[in-house]
């Protein structure tokens, strides 16, 4: 068996040498001849992987260390034969870390401010948690959910979240030409909507704002804004940075066990999907948790303005502060 594998998934290398013939590439140098006779790819957001990459190879399997799938056609692989998984869940905590660093380092109290959710899925479930373990009131937005007919929280419109909450998060994934589809889901109409002096997160996908009507409205001063993801990374608007509050590097989710996690993950897929077995030694399992959340605790485990001085003094540099990451422990 032949695998192809990011070269920036950590804990990988060594794991699948006993089935397969593992060559770790970096992303940029995963090409269509390379992959032309792989029976699998592991790949991580920055692989786009359809026809382009894949028509014509031998590919069965693409295993993304990653909860987001935007950067792979669905549609192309399913109609190809090629089965897709990925690491759902797997950053959730360390994302749910960062959301919840941020809101408190930035004068939002738990006890007496609300904080609307939008996207209820994998992530967003969990920083409603932790926020009602805080003693949060949280606002909970989730349109194919709601429609789907769950009735786990009650769910309110986007617009209802973005009229009253003083923070509002994004997770929901990419997507485009679907029903509810979150490209520029938030664009100056909604932003509108904001209270004065209300938060506002994106640590989902950067399209799901439209950076350029984000820079306008901040210009106005009247809210302030929490970016991790970005329109057009690596190469992003270097005057929506300044103006954020917190700007990072599209980190939120690199904790140590999450990235472990995540790793985990494409290897059980591999093993799956083949038959065989390798070695997931001393990798994190499954997250089961939240016990002992505390406003304290999350604050002691990540500051999130040293991620943004790092990225304001080397804007460019943003993959290479992403390759290099100190994986944080998660609280
Ligand atoms: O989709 C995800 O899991 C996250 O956006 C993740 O943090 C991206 O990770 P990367 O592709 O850099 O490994």
């Amino acid at each position: 068996m032949r695998i192809i594998a990011d070269d920036k998934i950590p804990f990988l290398r060594g794991r699948m040498e006993s089935v397969a013939d593992v060559s770790y590439v970096s992303p940029d140098a995963i090409t269509r001849e390379m992959v032309k006779n792989a029976d699998a790819l592991i790949v991580r957001t920055r692989t786009r992987c359809g026809a382009e990459l894949l028509q014509g190879s031998s590919v069965g399997l693409v295993a993304t260390a990653t909860i987001g799938m935007d950067h792979i056609d669905l549609g192309w692989c399913r109609d190809n034969g090629i089965a897709v998984r990925n690491a759902a869940r797997c950053n959730a905590p360390g994302v749910a870390q960062y959301v919840w660093s941020v809101l408190l380092r930035n004068g939002f109290d738990p006890r007496k401010d609300t904080l609307g959710v939008v996207g209820y899925g994998n992530i967003g479930s969990i920083v409603a948690d932790w926020g009602n373990r805080l003693g949060c009131r949280v606002l909970v937005c989730d349109p194919p959910r709601k429609r789907a007919g769950y009735s786990d929280v009650r769910y309110l419109s986007l617009s209802q979240v973005l009229n009253e909450a003083d923070a509002v998060t994004f997770h929901t994934p990419l997507t485009r030409d679907c029903e509810d589809a979150t490209f520029h889901l938030v664009g100056r109409r909604e932003l509108d909507m904001l209270k004065r002096g209300a938060i506002v997160i994106n640590a989902a996908r950067g399209e799901v704002v439209d950076n350029a009507a984000w820079k306008l409205h901040l210009k106005e001063g009247k809210t302030k804004a929490i970016i991790d993801t970005w329109e057009w990374e690596p190469n992003i608007d270097l005057e929506l940075m300044r103006l954020a509050t917190v700007a990072t590097p599209h980190i939120a989710g690199y904790s140590l066990e999450g990235k472990q996690r995540a790793t985990r993950m494409a290897i059980e897929a591999v093993e799956e999907y083949f038959g065989v077995e390798c070695d997931k030694s001393g990798l994190e399992g499954a997250y089961s948790g939240g016990d002992g959340i505390s406003m304290e605790r999350i604050c002691a485990s990540y500051n999130p303005f040293v991620d943004t001085d790092n990225l304001r003094r080397t804007p460019d540099d943003f993959e290479g502060l992403r390759g290099r990451y100190d994986y944080r422990r998660e609280p």
